[in-house]
């Protein structure tokens, strides 16, 4: 497993506050790779980091084999160059039906199954990703009368369309269903199979199930990074997190 993403000393401050703090790790190709972290640790920001949204005041982000700086290339260059992101709001297009919002996905010039001389048609594809994301039978549905959880495979499966290296996922399991977080997550490592996957999560049931990486970040930097088990029996993420995700919890 090679680096796909490598992020070096960076930092972001919003009005004196460092919100990213000489910040250093790296995510390999294929991975899957979880973020966890109590609130305002920097992990958002990481994501706004790597997408373009917002710049850093100090160093590099480099990615791919030609080890392009992210930190200089603009939000859609950074898209183009294979990047997708999935926010915590389904951002679907209500009023078109899965079939409609895939095809949509699939036109991107991002595809490249777009320059693809003999390449299957758009509606094979769609219902290939419609696979992927578990609403081959849903295909004929306009979005807007999906569950909640069926909307977040949408997006992702919009996403995947788009056949990104790597793919940021924020919060995937918030507001879903116990039967639907279970599907995400096997979504998610299919997914990871074929390229880079960062996830977002505050559920632990979520992130042990992923059975992946895990970084906690505290304070805009890395804390501790490993297996879950390892990363949960350190003190220090006892301290700043999971023994206050217990008392919310509680
Ligand atoms: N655009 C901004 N302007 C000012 N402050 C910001 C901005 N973006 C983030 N921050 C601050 O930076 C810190 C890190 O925020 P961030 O959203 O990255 O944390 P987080 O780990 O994603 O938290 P959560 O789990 O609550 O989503 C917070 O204190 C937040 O208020």
């Amino acid at each position: 497993m090679s680096a796909l993403l490598e992020v070096s000393g960076v930092s972001k401050s919003f009005d004196g506050f460092k919100a990213i703090d000489n910040l250093s790790f790296s995510i390999g190709e294929p991975e899957l790779r979880a973020i966890i972290g109590p609130n305002g640790a920097g992990k958002t920001t990481f994501m706004d980091l790597v997408t373009g949204k917002t710049r850093p005041d100090s160093g590099t982000i480099r990615y791919g084999s030609a080890s392009q700086d992210l930190t200089k290339m603009s939000e859609a260059r950074i898209a183009r160059a294979g990047i997708g992101r999935k926010f915590q709001k389904p951002t679907v297009f209500d009023d078109q039906t899965v079939t409609e919002n895939l095809t949509m996905a699939l036109k991107s010039p991002r595809s490249p199954f777009t320059v693809l001389m003999r390449r299957p048609s758009l509606v094979e594809r769609a219902a290939e990703v419609a696979d992927q994301v578990g609403l081959r039978g849903d295909m004929g549905r306009r979005a807007g009368t999906l569950s909640h959880g069926q909307k977040q495979w949408l997006e992702i499966g919009m996403l995947l369309a788009q056949e990104p290296r790597l793919l940021l996922v924020d919060e995937p399991a918030a507001g879903m269903t116990a039967a639907e977080r279970e599907r995400t997550t096997a979504m998610l490592v299919e997914a990871a199979k074929s390229r880079a996957v960062v996830v977002i999560e505050h559920d632990m049931e979520f992130v042990r199930r992923l059975k992946c990486r895990v970084s906690v970040l505290h304070e805009g930097r890395v804390l501790a990074e490993g297996s879950l088990d390892h990363v949960c029996a350190d003190p220090r993420v006892i301290d700043v997190y999971l023994g206050r995700q217990e008392a919310v919890d509680a």
